[in-house]
């Protein structure tokens, strides 16, 4: 237990940290990619958790701050992003949810931290110790999460029209969801709150649907077979370590991803684009299928030897089938090639509103301007690669968005702007569903639109 308590300061204390650079703009998912990986588990469960209740600690810690005539060493960015996470654990443990007192759990189910309301407080205080060396906000920090312990019903008033608190989303994000789903804008914005399923999708080339569940029971980690080559499994473990990893039997993604691939129309020999590659779980899943001819493009060069090796894992990278190339599609044509494709598949950038269960952060980073400024990226780059299409081809546009920009009214702005481009079936708008603790499968919320190329006249 002491061992526990020990770790436990240092955790909130790193994870106060990255959440006080979350608020300065910055990503989790990069900030959590050079914690040490003994503590990232714990770290980014941590994070993850309050980035999921940041409106309610918000709303709060304002309360709070506003209601002591000084505010002191709590000033620092780092002590207040610890206080916003301690708000968060208090109320988990308020709830009633946590289950497991004392004790250190990064659960695999709903994702959120278990400990006592005193362990919290206690450890909360010691971690403030290592970010002021005046006592004043150890001191102070006990003494708001005491009372939030004891006022907990008027805080809980305190916010209770108070839709950032009451949804833990900035208000824009409320409304947008809002406004584009009347009937069902509430069970959205909560099934985005809820911890998403780990899917791995089969690399049929290097091992089967079989083998891989073997492989899980015979390690002790619990699987299931959720359709076509994607295996729900249930870890809480580092992803490495799985077994079949390093061997590149497989390669985790979300069943909503795993559509990509298929709906293309992938034959043998067929020249196809990968648009927006990195970091290629789409190109891995079109090599996995067929034996195409596979340009893969990505402006950003880190992410591109993302998908080098991501493809070498899995052994698909075949000089042969495989083309690599770092260019911006806006202002280089370096990727056309010289003759044109057969399939493109556009995974353009967007708001990424459809993945928030997995980046909770993400509602936090984004303003409302950055959405018009991705429906126009993605407009631009729409139009740069169309004429890269073959009469007759195929495009397929992917977004992980909800937002009808840029879905649906992305998509008929295309036909709109394009005469030779007619739509085809595809699934169009896919919400996010959560499968709870359900050996079921939940999925993220994505949109696709295919469109083939009409001979002109
Ligand atoms: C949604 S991600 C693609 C995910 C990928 N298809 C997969 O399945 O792993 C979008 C990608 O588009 C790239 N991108 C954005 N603007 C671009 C541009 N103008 N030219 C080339 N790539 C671009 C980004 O660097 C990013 O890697």
């Amino acid at each position: 237990m002491t061992e526990n308590r020990l770790s436990l300061n240092k955790t909130l204390l790193t994870t106060a940290r990255c959440l006080s650079e979350v608020e300065s703009g910055r990503s989790l998912s990069a900030l959590l990619s050079r914690v040490h990986p003994s503590e990232r588990a714990a770290v980014q469960a941590l994070s993850m958790y309050a980035m999921r209740h940041w409106g309610l600690a918000q709303a709060w810690r304002s309360i709070a701050m506003q209601r002591r005539s000084q505010s002191g060493p709590l000033n620092s960015l780092v002590a207040l992003s610890l206080l916003l996470l301690d708000i968060a654990m208090v109320e988990e443990a308020a709830t009633g949810r946590q289950g497991v007192p004392d004790s250190f759990q990064c659960p695999p189910g709903d994702g959120a931290p278990r400990y006592a309301v005193h362990t919290v407080v206690d450890q909360s205080v010691r971690a403030a110790r290592l970010v002021s060396k005046a006592s004043f906000a150890p001191r102070l920090l006990n003494a708001i999460l005491r009372r939030f312990q004891r006022e907990r019903t008027l805080f809980v008033e305190a916010v209770a029209r108070d839709e950032v608190a009451r949804w833990n989303y900035p208000a824009w994000w409320i409304a947008q969801v809002r406004d584009t789903y009347p009937d069902h804008w509430q069970s959205i914005l909560q099934v985005s709150q809820t911890a998403p399923d780990l899917v791995l999708r089969v690399n049929q080339r290097r091992s089967s649907v079989q083998q891989v569940l073997s492989s899980l029971e015979d390690a002790g980690v619990q699987a299931v077979h959720v359709g076509g080559a994607a295996i729900k499994v249930r870890s809480a473990g580092a992803i490495e370590r799985l077994p079949g990893f390093e061997a590149g039997w497989w390669s985790v993604q979300d069943l909503s991803a795993q559509q990509a691939a298929p709906l293309l129309g992938l034959r043998g020999g067929a020249r196809v684009l990968d648009a927006c590659s990195a970091p290629g779980g789409k190109a891995a899943h079109i090599l996995e299928l067929a034996n195409v001819s596979l340009t893969a493009v990505d402006q950003d060069a880190r992410r591109l030897e993302m998908v080098r090796e991501n493809l070498e894992r899995l052994g698909l990278l075949d000089p042969e089938r495989v083309q690599l190339v770092h260019a911006d599609l806006l202002h280089s044509r370096a990727w056309a090639g010289s003759a044109p494709f057969d399939l493109i598949l556009a995974d353009v950038p967007c708001t990424a509103s459809g993945v928030v269960r997995r980046h909770p952060d993400i509602a936090w980073l984004r303003r409302q301007s950055d959405l018009e400024q991705t429906v126009a990226l993605q407009r631009a780059i729409v139009d740069a690669i169309w004429p890269a299409l073959v009469p007759g081809g195929r495009l397929l546009l992917a977004t992980c968005s909800i937002f009808e920009q840029e879905g649906e009214a992305q998509a008929v702005a295309m036909l709109e702007r394009h005469a030779d481009a007619r739509r085809l079936p595809a699934p169009g708008l896919i919400l996010p569903e959560s499968a709870g603790e359900q050996m079921t499968c939940g999925h993220d919320g994505f949109f696709y639109a295919l469109f083939t190329k009409e001979a002109r006249a």
